[in-house]
């Protein structure tokens, strides 16, 4: 679904992401992790083609994310990590107008609004305004909204960000409800290694710009030892950078987070 060769982003003199060859396969759940600024939300504006690679290629369902950039864009929804939805809007209205963006048929419009506020809990709050939703409940619609076209792929920058156990658990279920759905594939980052725990099949560790490892939570850990945790395997790629720069991040997102959720 994602096949990434060499893919670089450089910012000036800074080498945001450095010769990134990653494959992520048809149907899994797949977490990038990495330090604040490691580069990740570089990486996956190049996949979404928010951002041109300055070297590199990388094919997003089976297309080139340069050449066919707009094919890339109709086969996968993708959740950034601002608040997207309007509060203005109710949660149905908020969907109809991705119904349109998205150019789904109008007979097909209503049917695929009542499953996706349906398979996201929303239904009984379908027609109260966006801004009196709980931080969890807004995170859903937009899932929901990036998800009516029913694309191949999602792809989600921090998608559980300053939400509260509950939320991100019901945020959980709904990433697994999609695939179990529609066999979506997910790409997300998260700062969380319980979220990785708990959702993730793989999960590749960026570290300055470049990919230092990629398998299995259960591979990754078992290369430290019996008892080790993702913590460890994070802590192994981003050495000293965690103690500075990991606990920044995590009240950085959290605050930001926290101000755009109301
Ligand atoms: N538009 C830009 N211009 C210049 N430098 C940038 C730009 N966007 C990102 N960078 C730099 O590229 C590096 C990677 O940033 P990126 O946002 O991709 O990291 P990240 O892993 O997503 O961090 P976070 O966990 O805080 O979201 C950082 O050093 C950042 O300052």
């Amino acid at each position: 679904m994602i096949e990434t060769e060499g893919l670089s982003r450089r910012f000036g003199e800074h080498l945001a992401v450095d010769d990134v060859s990653l494959v992520v396969r048809s149907g899994e759940i797949f977490g990038l992790i990495g330090p604040n600024g490691a580069g990740k939300s570089t990486l996956i504006k190049m996949l979404t083609t928010l951002l041109p690679p300055t070297a590199g290629v990388a094919r997003v369902a089976g297309f080139d994310v340069v050449r066919q950039a707009s094919l890339v864009r109709r086969h996968i929804g993708y959740v950034p990590q601002l608040l997207s939805a309007d509060g203005a809007l109710t949660g149905y209205e908020n969907l109809l107008l991705s119904a349109r963006l998205y150019l789904i048929p109008r007979a097909e419009r209503e049917s695929h609004i009542a499953e996706a506020l349906e398979r996201t809990g929303l239904t009984e709050a379908a027609h109260r305004l966006a801004q009196t939703y709980s931080g969890g409940m807004l995170r859903r619609l937009e899932i929901a909204q990036s998800t009516l076209h029913r694309p191949e792929l999602l792809i989600m920058d921090e998608p559980t960000v300053g939400l509260d156990p509950v939320a991100r658990t019901g945020v959980w279920e709904h990433v697994r409800k999609l695939r179990e759905s529609f066999g979506t594939t997910i790409l997300l980052t998260t700062h969380l290694m319980e979220e990785v725990d708990a959702l993730c099949d793989r999960l590749g560790v960026l570290h300055r710009g470049r990919l230092e490892e990629v398998g299995t939570p259960e591979e990754l850990k078992a290369e430290i030892g019996p008892e080790a945790t993702l913590d460890d395997v994070f802590a192994r790629v981003a050495g000293g950078d965690i103690e500075t720069i990991g606990r920044y991040a995590d009240t950085r997102a959290t605050r930001r987070s926290a101000i755009e959720h109301g």
